[in-house]
């Protein structure tokens, strides 16, 4: 069988493949830039017109009660916490996952304990988090060590208060071992902070089986919610009592309109809020979350592993053998939901290839970054990337 005849049938077999209906996307171009930002779900125009028109333009004021603004980051961090395995009550929606990086890391800190000298943090993480770990490093009086991800079990130690580690590395797209490493941490008397950027809505993530402490994530990737859109902070359950946020804003007062200036830290996941929600951008995430109705992310994930399989099948058909290096992992249970290939005129490539209808992102300095979206991409899509790729590079 041919590879446009494999990917016909892969395309027919596959029981996601009605959910691409749900998305505006046009078939001149192969998407494969999800991991960046989400396609735009076909239920948020609407619903955005609504809440500008009617909630905002005729309601005004009276939305923040009648209309459940006021409880919006709550209610859809439920809405969030099925897809990353959370129980309810245990994820707020809000602001940017940099500053969500920040009130997890100094409330980690602030919980270990005086004794506990050390903030760890994954050496190839995502840049904000690196920056933002040092800085509260700095804040918190503690030493910043920046560790290999392949180290980090051995690293971990009675010095430690805290481990920062992405869940999967934005640029090879290699899934750390969340489950390992939150175990090795909790031997050593740790703390561990999550950064689920690159797997919330594209793999199960299991936060509560594996004992997760605290865990961040941004909306506009696979979850669709739009360009800004806000990020989210899980708190565990029973560490919810002893989180100490660093920005205790008034929208994280047990009782905000009682206007006192003494601050009372709110019970459960409304502590990790901070001032005024970002309504408009909360609400357009909220309506994108509809797609994931009856959508189970364990489907999402044999479709995406498939996706990136069936990638790397077709580059090693059409690309010449030695003209990219995949620096993706081949093992799945180290893969997330993306396919890195390595060549040093990446940036030129990428462009061309864009040019050419088939969208990615080029990472610095020479890595070409397609990212598989299983509610949307297709098996087609795939062979067509594949097959421009080629194309591109054999004019090279
Ligand atoms: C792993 C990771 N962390 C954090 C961010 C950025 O966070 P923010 O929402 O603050 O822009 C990104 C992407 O932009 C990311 O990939
Ligand atoms: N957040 C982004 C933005 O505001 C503009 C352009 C790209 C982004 C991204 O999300 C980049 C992404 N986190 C990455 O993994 O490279």
């Amino acid at each position: 069988m041919n590879l446009p005849e494999k990917a016909r049938k892969l395309d027919e077999a596959d029981e996601l493949r009605g959910k691409r209906a749900a998305f505006v996307l046009d078939d001149d171009t192969v998407y494969l830039d999800g991991n960046s930002l989400g396609a735009l779900p076909t239920t948020v125009p609407g619903r955005m017109a609504d809440v500008v028109a009617r909630e905002w333009g005729r309601l005004r004021i009276r939305s923040w009660t009648e209309s459940g603004w006021w409880t919006a980051p709550e209610r859809i961090g439920d809405r969030i916490a099925p897809l990353v395995g959370a129980a309810p009550g245990q994820i707020v929606v809000g602001d940017s996952t940099s500053v969500n990086v920040f009130k997890a890391l100094v409330g980690a800190v602030r919980m270990a304990g005086a004794e506990r000298d050390e903030i760890v943090v994954d050496a190839t993480t995502f840049p904000t988090d690196g920056y933002i770990a040092e800085s509260a490093a700095r804040m918190t009086g503690r030493r910043l060590v920046a560790v290999e991800p392949r180290e980090l079990r051995s690293a971990l130690g009675p010095r430690t208060a805290v481990a920062l580690v992405n869940h999967v590395d934005y640029r090879s797209g290699r899934l750390h071992d969340l489950p390992g490493v939150t175990a090795s941490a909790h031997a050593a008397g740790a703390l561990v902070v999550w950064d689920l950027c690159h797997s919330a809505g594209a793999l199960p993530v299991g936060l509560d089986a594996h004992g997760v402490d605290l865990a961040v994530g941004c909306t506009y990737k696979y979850l669709n919610g739009g360009p800004g859109s806000p990020a989210f902070l899980y708190v565990r359950r029973d560490l919810q009592a002893g989180f100490d946020s660093p920005l205790p804003g008034w929208n994280s007062h047990r009782d905000p309109f009682g206007m006192s200036p003494r601050y009372e830290a709110a019970d459960g996941a409304p502590r990790g809020r901070v001032g005024t929600p970002d309504i408009l951008s909360m609400l357009a995430l909220e309506a994108a979350l509809e797609v994931w109705d009856e959508v189970p992310i364990e489907a999402v994930r044999d479709k995406s592993l498939a996706l990136t399989d069936f990638f790397l099948e077709c580059v090693a058909a059409y690309v010449p053998a030695g003209r990219v290096e995949s620096i993706t992992p081949a093992r799945h249970e180290e893969r997330g939901s993306q396919v890195a290939l390595r060549r040093a005129d990446a940036g030129e490539v990428m462009g061309s290839l864009i040019a050419r209808g088939v969208v990615g992102d080029f990472r610095q300095p020479d890595v070409l970054r397609f990212g598989f979206t299983p509610l949307y991409v297709s098996f087609a899509d795939v062979e067509r990337a594949a097959r421009v790729l080629a194309e591109v590079i054999s004019t090279r």
